[in-house]
């Protein structure tokens, strides 16, 4: 699928009767990147769980493309190319890497696991080992492979370099970076290590409860230490 635009129009959600994202509105462009940033609990895992149709909906439209995805269930976006990498790392724990992997493919022939073990070695190093044996990273590397199997053309990333050591953040950074510049995927990164998330992305939207608040190019944030450190309580250097 090549990569797809995503659209977001004036979109609250929350769980229950409880709002959490609160009128919402951005936009994405084919094999564009974004990466969201804000403090803990103001609503990006929310916000990339209600973009995949996983929370309550209150208002507002998601679009993909064309298509009004709305009042769809999470299977039927993710049918129509949105791919989902949740922070808890989903994977079967008590299945191996392999047999992780073919749950991916969904119709799709065992031919394309070798595409996901070209572009991570470890995975192919490790097909035999369980999910509790695997390190972090190797879990984490195995929850993206999956999804990246379902051939998305708008992957939404919640905070897949948390808990990592540097040398393996470099690694995944490597791979979302490559993936981003083959122009398949339009991307929406949700991540705590500012620095990279900047470096990463062309477009930044920084959220605070439910809102964004600040939303612009990379450049201007890395540009401007103080506005950094004023929306996100942190230093970026
Ligand atoms: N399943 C849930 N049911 C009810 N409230 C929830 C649920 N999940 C999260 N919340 C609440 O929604 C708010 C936003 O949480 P969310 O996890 O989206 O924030 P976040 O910005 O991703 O935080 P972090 O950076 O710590 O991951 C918080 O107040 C949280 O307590």
């Amino acid at each position: 699928m090549p990569a797809t635009r995503l659209e977001v129009k004036g979109l609250s959600a929350g769980y229950g009767p409880t709002r959490i994202i609160d009128h919402m509105s951005f936009e994405v462009l084919p094999g564009g990147r974004l990466s969201v940033l804000g403090r803990n609990g103001v609503g990006k895992t929310t916000l990339l769980a209600s973009l995949m149709g996983l929370t309550t909906h209150h208002g507002g439209k998601v679009f993909l493309g064309e298509a009004d995805l709305t009042d769809t269930k999470a299977s039927t976006r993710a049918q129509r190319g949105l791919g989902y990498v949740p922070q808890t790392r989903d994977i079967f724990r008590s299945l191996t890497v392999e047999e992780n992997l073919v749950a991916g493919l969904k119709g799709r022939g065992r031919e394309a696991l070798e595409e996901v073990y070209v572009m991570f070695p470890r995975l192919a190093e490790r097909r035999r080992h369980f999910g509790t044996q695997l390190s972090g990273g190797e879990q984490q590397m195995l929850s993206l492979a999956r999804t990246l199997l379902g051939r998305p053309s708008v992957l939404l990333l919640d905070e897949p370099l948390e808990g990592l050591a540097p040398v393996i953040c470099d690694q995944i950074m490597e791979i979302i970076t490559a993936l981003a510049s083959s122009g398949e995927m339009t991307i929406v990164l949700v991540e705590q290590q500012i620095e990279r998330a900047l470096r990463f992305a062309d477009h930044v939207m920084v959220v605070e409860r439910g809102k964004a608040v600040w939303s612009g190019e990379c450049a201007h944030l890395r540009d401007a230490p103080k506005m950094v450190e004023r929306l996100l309580g942190v230093g970026v250097h």
